[in-house]
């Protein structure tokens, strides 16, 4: 494992190690030094929170970029910026409504016909909270934008990435979905709507695609893997007055959109990931509070341990926590 010190010299310009309480919320970050010259990648909702920042790490490396956005005006604005800070010309505007399949389609016939290749797509993208409304196509808001809108883009730019193989595909769930059930009966929430629970249903949808898409992909060299980036200080609550305060509240306590966006680079870089596929992954720290994986073996004889480090008493681990937050894969989905 690197020195912290060594990593924090290896952090892209511009940015600073978090101060030492927030190395708690902060996460771990992708140490990956891959480069992606000559790769293609679309991210979808890529012209704010951690969608923008997921742009700017693919652009730094030299990746093509396509900003996927319904606001056209915003993603320009980001593109720009991306452009300016990294020196990558490659980063692109097209607009996607993900609340309308017919925008979906227009987004994919214009991609299709003017990009070649595909590598990397990103579906980011996601409304949470919202109040209860439909898409244009009849859909509830949340599993027609988070998990419908994004399963037919996956569906029409499929062909793409198979012929541009290796590519992945990247799904950004939640942890939220452990709440979620799919209401076969009711899946517009018609008969009954929670908007806490809506949000739920559409990222156990988006785990369970990715899941079925892996198998189906077996073979293609085309992976499918989902992800949780951790508790983000985005717009993501927009719509909630409540969670909007909260999010001003805990705002020093949650990841920025950029440690946010580390889960997401991570799954499209990595070099330990090219055939890994159908898994789910978020940071988990190794205090063995949240680990589901393969948790050290001193840390699972040693509860009391485990207790100091997550209350900060034991320095020279809290100094060493960085370095031992790792990805893994915790739940296994059966469907329902
Ligand atoms: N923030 C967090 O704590 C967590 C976030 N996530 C997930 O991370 C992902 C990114 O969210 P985050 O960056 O936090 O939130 P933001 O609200 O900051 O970004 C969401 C993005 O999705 C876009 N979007 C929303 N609706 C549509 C639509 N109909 N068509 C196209 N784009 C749309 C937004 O566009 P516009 O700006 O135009 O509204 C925006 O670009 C989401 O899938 C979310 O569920 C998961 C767990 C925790
Ligand atoms: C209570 C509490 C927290 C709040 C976490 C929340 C409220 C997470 C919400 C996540 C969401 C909205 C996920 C969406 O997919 C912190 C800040 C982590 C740490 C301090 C204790």
């Amino acid at each position: 494992s690197v020195c912290p010190c060594v990593r924090a010299r290896q952090l892209p310009p511009g940015r600073v190690p978090p101060l030492p309480p927030r190395r708690f919320v902060a996460g771990g970050r992708c140490e990956s030094a891959a480069r992606l010259d000559g790769k293609a990648a679309v991210i979808t909702g890529a012209n704010t929170g951690i969608g923008k920042e997921t742009a700017r790490e693919l652009a730094r490396r030299g990746a093509r970029v396509i900003i996927a956005c319904r606001d056209t005006a915003k993603g320009e604005a980001a593109a720009s910026e991306i452009r300016a800070e990294t020196g990558n010309p490659q980063v692109l505007v097209k607009k996607l409504d993900l609340a309308d399949t017919k925008s979906i389609r227009e987004f994919a016939d214009s991609f299709l016909a003017e990009e070649k290749e595909l590598h990397i797509l990103i579906n980011n993208a996601g409304v949470m909270l919202c109040p209860y409304s439909k898409t244009a196509d009849g859909f509830e808001m949340h599993l027609g934008v988070n998990h419908l809108g994004h399963f037919l883009l996956t569906f029409l730019l499929l062909e793409r990435l198979k012929q541009s193989a290796p590519a992945r595909i990247i799904n950004v769930s939640s942890l939220g979905h452990h709440g979620g059930r799919i209401r076969f009966h009711d899946l517009n929430g018609e008969k009954s709507y929670n908007r806490g629970l809506a949000y739920c249903h559409s990222k156990l949808a988006n785990v369970l695609f990715t899941r079925e898409l892996a198998r189906r992909l077996q073979g293609t060299k085309v992976t499918a893997n989902a992800l949780h980036p951790g508790s983000v200080y985005t717009e993501l609550v927009r719509h909630s007055v409540a969670m909007t305060w909260l999010w001003r509240i805990l705002s020093f306590f949650l990841k920025t959109p950029w440690e946010g966006a580390q889960t997401s680079v991570y799954c499209a870089v990595a070099e330990e990931l090219e055939s890994v596929s159908g898994q789910y992954f978020r940071w988990v720290q190794a205090d063995g509070m949240m680990y589901c994986g393969r948790k050290p073996c001193w840390l699972r004889k040693r509860a009391l341990l485990s207790f100091f480090i997550k209350k900060g008493l034991c320095k020279r681990l809290v100094q060493l926590m960085p370095g031992r937050l790792k990805v893994t894969n915790t739940r296994a989905l059966s469907l329902p």
